[in-house]
């Protein structure tokens, strides 16, 4: 039998501008239309949904280094920061529907601002840890994982309506699941600073639940520290979740990816959650939304105490004649 406490707020952010392709917006309305808040509550958790941020249009959004559209991104991640650090405040395990990754910056920048040092379990077909200096493509969702890093500081210009933010994230309590797309500048990067990755090779050569058991086991080694769980629909195989901006194959089965969410929640310390990058314009068929979307609810579920084994409620009693 399993009770279930989790107590969830829910912030929608439809924001784009950490990267270049429209419909990533549509994401958090699309995933509620789905049913998440009432699903939630099925399974028994408390839930209460604090609706979308509105983001200002940012005129004249130069360049800074190789980062595209900063003012937008900075202003946007401001923003979601204060609004994750309220729901925190208020109790909640906090829910983060996106738009695009760069959203990760206000995410775990609210998150940690509620004064506990914290782990990051970034489950994602790509490191998004680019700095302003070394991105391919200037798209900052990216590079999100830069700003965040102690360690990485010195290597981040001075960006517009960035001024509010600083690192919060120690590189040690960071766990990568699902790479398999990574520029060099990034490998060097994760290298350099020693990060714990498991690219779809660990996934395939160690099989999901190990993974998991290292994981576990690398961010508890010291503190045990509240999760935050920043989940790219991306580190999925596109033949499951094609509608996201930069597919990759050879990504996370559904069994795989509900593992991982199965697992973070037996922890107990889920205490935010990241669901971004879904795409409804780029699932190319109407099936490939539909399963797109409906595999970010089934994550979200699992990180919130649904198990494919069934649960039944304290007081069930099989009915008599
Ligand atoms: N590494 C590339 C692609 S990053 C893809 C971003 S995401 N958030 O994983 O979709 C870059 O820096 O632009
Ligand atoms: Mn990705
Ligand atoms: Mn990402
Ligand atoms: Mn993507």
């Amino acid at each position: 039998f399993r009770r279930n406490h989790h107590s969830v707020g829910i912030i929608g952010a439809p924001f784009s501008k950490g990267q270049s392709r429209d419909g990533v917006q549509l994401g958090p309305d699309l995933i509620r239309a789905a049913g998440l808040v009432e699903k939630l509550k099925g399974q028994g958790c408390t839930v209460k949904d604090y609706g979308n941020l509105t983001f200002e249009e940012v005129a004249k959004d130069e360049t800074t280094g190789r980062a595209k559209r900063p003012r937008a991104v900075g202003q946007a991640n401001k923003q979601l920061s204060e609004a994750v650090r309220k729901i925190k405040n208020e109790g909640h395990a906090c829910v983060m529907l996106g738009g695009d990754h760069s959203l990760a910056i206000g995410s775990i920048h609210g998150h940690a601002a509620c004064g506990t040092q914290l782990s990051v379990v970034w489950v994602d077909a790509h490191a998004d840890i680019n700095t302003p200096l070394t991105t391919p493509t200037g798209n900052i969702h990216g590079q999100p994982m830069s700003y965040l890093i102690h360690e990485l500081r010195s290597k981040i210009p001075v960006m517009p309506n960035f001024s509010w933010l600083k690192p919060c994230i120690a590189a040690e309590d960071v766990v990568y699941i699902g790479l398999r797309d990574v520029d060099p500048e990034e490998h060097y990067i994760l290298k350099y600073l020693g990060i714990k990755t498991f690219s779809m090779t660990e996934v395939d050569y160690l099989g999901i639940a190990k993974v998991m058991e290292q994981t576990c086991d690398h961010i508890f080694s010291k503190v045990k520290k509240p999760i935050h769980l920043s989940y790219d629909i991306d580190a999925l195989d596109p033949s499951l979740a094609p509608a996201t901006g930069t597919p990759v194959v050879g990504g996370l089965t559904y069994r795989e990816g509900i593992y991982i969410t199965e697992h973070i929640c037996q922890t107990g310390l889920l205490s935010a959650v990241d669901m971004v990058e879904v795409n409804p314009k780029r699932g190319g068929t109407d099936n490939g939304v539909r399963s797109t979307v409906d595999a970010a609810v089934d994550l979200l579920l699992g990180c919130f105490g649904r198990v494919r084994e069934g649960s039944h409620s304290a007081d069930y009693k099989i009915p008599d004649p």
